[in-house]
């Protein structure tokens, strides 16, 4: 029976291998990680991570061919491929900081490989990690050499949270890259190769050089995110022009070589992978000595951090120059639908920009936990444009504790608030009891719609004021221009 391992049990390793057992009965995968918290949610009925079809898959599999676990070393001696799906954050200090990728999780990961391995094994990268990693990786495996082989294939992971087992049954394209000029390496891309086609369509599995596929992750991630700000930038230029942000990217989208997917503009993107991968690439080319590259992808994030700066000051402008006391109604806080999670939302940049005015926030999301939440809020934030990493508005946990507040439901969030902020594209924002919401609000009540997902038309009928990213201003909002 072939064995896998996969050092990480996050967003990434999780899942893939939950998917990976499910589809191979034949092959036992052990997931090990050193967070005993993550080990133990992971073998309980509430999983650490939520996914919609995740428990299923789990469910089906766990104590069969799937194992989670804390006895790393072991599993990973007993394994013939070991996938590291370890996180791989921006640097927050020393040599890159801001831009480069922290390589110090990956690293230990592959020292301890090198130090437990008594057999020949298969090491996949799964990770994110800037193009030419598997150099750095392969000399520090064959540093201990004890006549053992190690072959490196690089394996990025496409998926998106809140669609991950959709996205991993069903995968546009998996992506091996190895060692194609040598037998070993033809022969360990055909490994994992034969691992996907239990149920990915052999056309779909592209096999490349290990720098090709560390390379197309990045870009991939570059060229979604470019998308997004792309678009983002025009809504601006909707709004003062009377353009409606969703006619014209759904004009430009029909056209095939453009494509629909990923033009809904937005309060900005989150995550935690696109302004951390496009900040590796960054700091790739300003290594490469290709500034005018470096400066073309640093763009698309100072999109991004812009259009989260004109929907704050969107917001206090319209309601007359400050939000200073009032209360203001916060509805999702994940950086999208169908997660909990919070890595990089746009919405702790929007309630810092309120909580700096002086904001009182309540707040809903249906998955996030409070404690999360006064984490995300109160924690130092690191300024990327910064070469000396000087951090940018501190919102301290006192203030945070003071004025911040969660609740378990949209009509109690919005109960005599002031104005609500959408934040996150949750679907049960789009059929929430408007009407009755109004009655339970100051006037005049507002809503900053920062997703696109309210009916406008039947929000100013009812009376609301109401901002939309890119569309056409309600007459309230017309003289009060948003300044970044
Ligand atoms: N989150 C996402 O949607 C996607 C993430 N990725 C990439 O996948 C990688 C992992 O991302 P996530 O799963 O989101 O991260 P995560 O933070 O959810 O999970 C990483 C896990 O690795 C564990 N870990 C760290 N060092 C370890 C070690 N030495 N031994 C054992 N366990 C260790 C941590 O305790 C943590 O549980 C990153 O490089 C990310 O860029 C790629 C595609 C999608
Ligand atoms: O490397 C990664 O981590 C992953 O990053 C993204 O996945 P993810 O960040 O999970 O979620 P997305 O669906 O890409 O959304 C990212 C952000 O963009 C926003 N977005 C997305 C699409 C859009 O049209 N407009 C928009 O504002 C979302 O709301 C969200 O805040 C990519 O889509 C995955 O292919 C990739 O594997």
């Amino acid at each position: 029976m072939v064995k896998i391992c996969c050092i990480g049990a996050g967003y990434v390793g999780g899942p893939t291998m939950a998917v990976i057992a499910l589809k191979c009965p034949s092959i036992e995968v052990a997931v090990v990680d050193i967070s005993v918290p993550r080990i133990t949610a992971w073998n309980s009925e509430k999983l650490p991570i939520y996914e919609p079809g995740l428990d299923d898959v789990v469910k089906k599999c766990r104590g069969k061919n799937l194992f989670f676990s804390n006895e790393v070393e072991k599993n990973v001696a007993q394994a013939d491929i070991v996938f590291v799906s370890v996180n791989t954050p921006t640097k927050s200090s020393g040599l890159g900081a801001g831009k480069a990728a922290d390589l110090t999780y990956w690293e230990s990961a592959a020292r301890m490989i090198a130090d437990v391995s008594k057999s020949s094994k298969i090491v996949v990268e799964k990770s994110t990690v800037p193009v030419k990693t598997a150099e750095a990786i392969e000399k520090i495996l064959t540093h201990n050499n004890k006549g053992i082989e190690f072959q490196i294939l690089s394996n990025p992971e496409f998926l998106a949270e809140g669609t991950a087992i959709a996205d991993l049954f069903d995968p546009d394209r998996v992506l091996i890259g190895g060692r194609e000029e040598t037998p070993g390496g033809l022969k360990a891309i055909k490994t994992l190769k034969d691992v996907y086609a239990h149920w990915v369509p052999e056309e779909r599995i592209i096999c490349t050089n290990l720098w090709s596929a560390e390379l197309s992750k990045l870009a991939a991630n570059a060229f979604l995110a470019q998308r997004i700000s792309s678009v983002n930038s025009i809504s601006a230029l909707c709004e003062a022009t009377g353009a409606n942000v969703t006619q014209v990217s759904y004009s430009v989208g029909k056209d095939q070589r453009i494509g629909s997917k990923f033009l809904s503009a937005s309060v900005g993107f989150g995550g935690s992978c696109f302004q951390k991968d496009i900040l590796n690439l960054v700091y790739i080319c300003e290594c490469n000595g290709l500034p005018e590259v470096a400066n073309y992808w640093k763009q698309v994030i100072k999109i991004n951090d812009y259009q989260k700066n004109r929907f704050v000051n969107r917001l206090v402008s319209s309601m007359f120059n400050t939000v200073s006391g009032k209360k203001i109604a916060i509805l999702g806080f994940s950086f999208k639908k169908d997660t909990g999670d919070t890595r990089e939302t746009p919405a702790i940049d929007v309630c810092r920009g309120l909580l700096s005015d002086r904001a009182q926030l309540i707040v809903y999301d249906p998955q996030v936990p409070e404690e999360q939440m006064m984490k995300d809020l109160s924690m130092p934030k690191f300024d990327w444009d910064q070469p000396s990493g000087s951090t940018t508005i501190q919102i301290d946990e006192e203030t945070v504790r003071k004025s911040v507040k969660m609740v378990h439901n949209a009509y109690e969030a919005t109960k005599d608030a002031h104005a609500i902020c959408i934040l996150t594209e949750w679907d049960e924002f789009k059929s929430l009891d408007y009407k009755k919401i109004f009655d339970n609000m100051p006037k005049p009540a507002y809503v900053f719609d920062g997703r696109n997902v309210v009916d406008v038309g039947k929000l100013r009928q009812i009376g609301f004021i109401v901002y939309s990213i890119g569309k056409p201003l309600d007459p309230w909002l017309k003289d009060m221009p948003a300044v970044a």
